[in-house]
């Protein structure tokens, strides 16, 4: 089984912040580190994700999720539908803890993992949700819905659309996006912006979806 080497991991992200060029604190890279550390010792039980080895982590979950931050520049109320380990809405969370970020999962010991990084990482920012996005009714409606690897862009805005503030939009994390799923779109969606992203030392297609109302 592959190590926690600290050191290492610690090296990799400061590379990866720099080359995008984030500005993170060393306080903020200790608490991505520190959550990292989470994820790795609670996947051991609680099966949060297929990716087994911490570097690997680092760049498929971490650095993958810090590449989308820019996009958040104007947001303050974001929801992450299908958080599952807290990807991205942890990353989101700790880059910018100035924005308040909720996360929903329907799976209970997915959403106690992140119940227990928001106690033990003190993200006062963050709220966590066990249920379907479908049934989700909130006072304040997001101006920001976001997922990673959720479900079919169709899906995600028939599911989620009802949380999305007049004005708001949706930002996907995708891997190719294809062009026949950001067609079909129903009304009144559409896709205002699809924007390759560059991971630090990864070498695979990466996109950010911008979906908004016609
Ligand atoms: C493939 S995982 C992605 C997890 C995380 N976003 C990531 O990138 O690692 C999809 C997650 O969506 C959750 N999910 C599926 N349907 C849902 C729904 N209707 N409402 C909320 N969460 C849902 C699943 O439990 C799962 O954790």
């Amino acid at each position: 089984m592959a190590v926690f080497d600290r050191a290492a991991l610690a090296q990799v992200l400061k590379n990866g912040v720099e080359k995008l060029d984030l500005g993170l604190s060393e306080a903020q890279q200790e608490k991505l580190l520190d959550y990292l550390a989470l994820l790795n010792k609670w996947n051991k039980v609680y099966n949060l994700t297929a990716v087994r080895d911490p570097m690997e982590m680092m760049t498929l979950h971490v650095l993958d999720s810090l590449a989308a931050v820019p996009a958040f520049k104007d947001a303050q109320n974001v929801l992450d539908v299908g958080a599952g380990g807290g990807l991205p809405g942890v990353v989101l969370a700790i880059a910018r803890p100035d924005m308040k970020v909720s996360m929903i999962d329907i799976v209970h010991k997915k959403t106690a993992f992140l119940n227990q990084v928001k106690a033990e990482l003190e993200l006062g920012n963050v709220t966590v949700y066990t249920k379907k996005v479908q049934e989700l009714q909130v006072k304040t409606p997001y101006d920001v819905i976001t997922s990673r690897a959720f479900a079919d862009l169709s899906d995600f805005v028939n599911w989620s659309g009802h949380l999305l503030a007049e004005g708001g939009r949706f930002i996907a994390l995708k891997g190719t996006a294809p062009a026949e799923e950001r067609e079909r779109l129903p009304d009144p969606w559409k896709v205002n912006e699809l924007q390759p992203l560059q991971v630090p030392g990864l070498d695979a297609q990466r996109h950010l979806v911008f979906i908004g109302r016609v």
